[in-house]
């Protein structure tokens, strides 16, 4: 038997984090399931809820306790480093319902985006689903983050920036990625970046793009890396450097045609468990859609796996 604690941001995808809650709200009570809510009142404050939730002790025995998050990826993102920051030694198992603007996250695991559907998933769920999540090191700063979606710095991070800062994002959704893109593709100039997978070491010296991610999607469903899959253990690095704007419309063509970009010369991948980065200069960074400032990066990337709650083979609503 599950029992649930709920985070809610109410304000992920211009509201429809509450709109996601007001739906499934009913549900849970007319199915008498045990459920303690609390809602995010401030950015930050997901990570200090999912820790503490992590901390309380589960009712029962026979009871699993799961941690519900209704939000976008960036919701998600702050509740799985609130989970690991607990230190459990049986982790917490998470679900999520997506209600974001991008929700890159559940269209990576192919669950549902309908909210009493997604809800299905999560209730007819009936054990812990191990999955793939990042993890990244920096020696810098000494930190240690953990990602559901992607990290990238430069022209990825320059557009979740421009989109977080513009209001655009509620009225324009996922389009609003792609007017920013256009700025950022400006504003953002290339930067030294030395990549390190095993005994293989290379440097680019315009770096333009620089995404790590743990499933192909980004910005909202772009498949940038199709190959990436959260259900292996592995991260994919995708490396393009300064290009002019007749490439970046080749390259969006061939990416539209399948993913024939990867094989494109102006593209560089990288597909493996361990990668480090290395960028001197000050350039803006982002973790799953969210801004992790201008700065250097010494960055050491793993994965872990990490208990879901989610069953993705369940399509009708019970
Ligand atoms: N009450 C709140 N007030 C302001 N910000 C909040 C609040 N609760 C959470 N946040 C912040 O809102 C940020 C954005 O949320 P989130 O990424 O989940 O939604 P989104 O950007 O609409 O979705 P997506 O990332 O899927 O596009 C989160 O990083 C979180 O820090």
């Amino acid at each position: 038997m599950a029992e649930y604690n709920i985070i809610i941001n109410e304000l992920a995808g211009s509201g429809q984090g509450k709109v996601v809650w007001e739906t499934v709200k009913p549900l849970l009570e007319q199915r008498q399931i045990a459920f303690e809510a609390r809602v995010s009142k401030y950015a930050g404050h997901t990570t200090t809820l999912a820790t503490q939730f992590a901390q309380q002790q589960a009712k029962t025995p026979e009871t699993t306790t799961v941690l519900m998050v209704i939000g976008g990826d960036g919701t998600l993102n702050e509740a799985i480093n609130g989970l690991m920051q607990a230190h459990l030694t049986t982790p917490m198992p998470l679900a999520y319902l997506p209600g974001g603007s991008g929700n890159d996250f559940a269209r990576g695991l192919g669950m549902a985006t309908d909210p009493t559907l997604a809800l299905s998933q999560i209730l007819n769920n009936m054990r812990p689903r191990p999955l793939t999540v990042g993890c990244y090191q920096e020696t810098l700063r000494h930190e240690r983050k953990y990602f559901v979606n992607n990290v990238g710095i430069g022209f990825d991070a320059q557009i979740v920036d421009d989109t977080n800062r513009s209001k655009q994002k509620g009225r324009l959704g996922r389009w609003s990625y792609l007017s920013n893109a256009l700025k950022a593709f400006n504003q953002q100039e290339g930067f030294d970046l030395a990549v390190h997978e095993g005994r293989q070491r290379d440097s680019y010296r315009h770096a333009f793009l620089c995404t790590v991610s743990n499933h192909p999607y980004f910005g909202g469903g772009v498949k940038i890396l199709p190959t990436a899959d959260v259900y292996d253990d592995q991260l994919e690095l995708i490396v393009i450097e300064e290009p002019h704007w007749w490439t970046v419309l080749w390259l969006f063509m061939l990416l539209l045609m399948g993913g024939r970009h990867l094989k494109s010369r102006f593209v560089h991948h990288y597909r493996a468990k361990q990668l480090h980065l290395l960028v001197n200069s000050v350039e803006i960074g982002q973790m799953d859609g969210q801004t992790i400032g201008n700065r250097n990066y010494d960055l050491y990337f793993s994965t872990i796996s990490y208990p879901f709650w989610i069953d993705t083979s369940v399509q009708g609503q019970h």
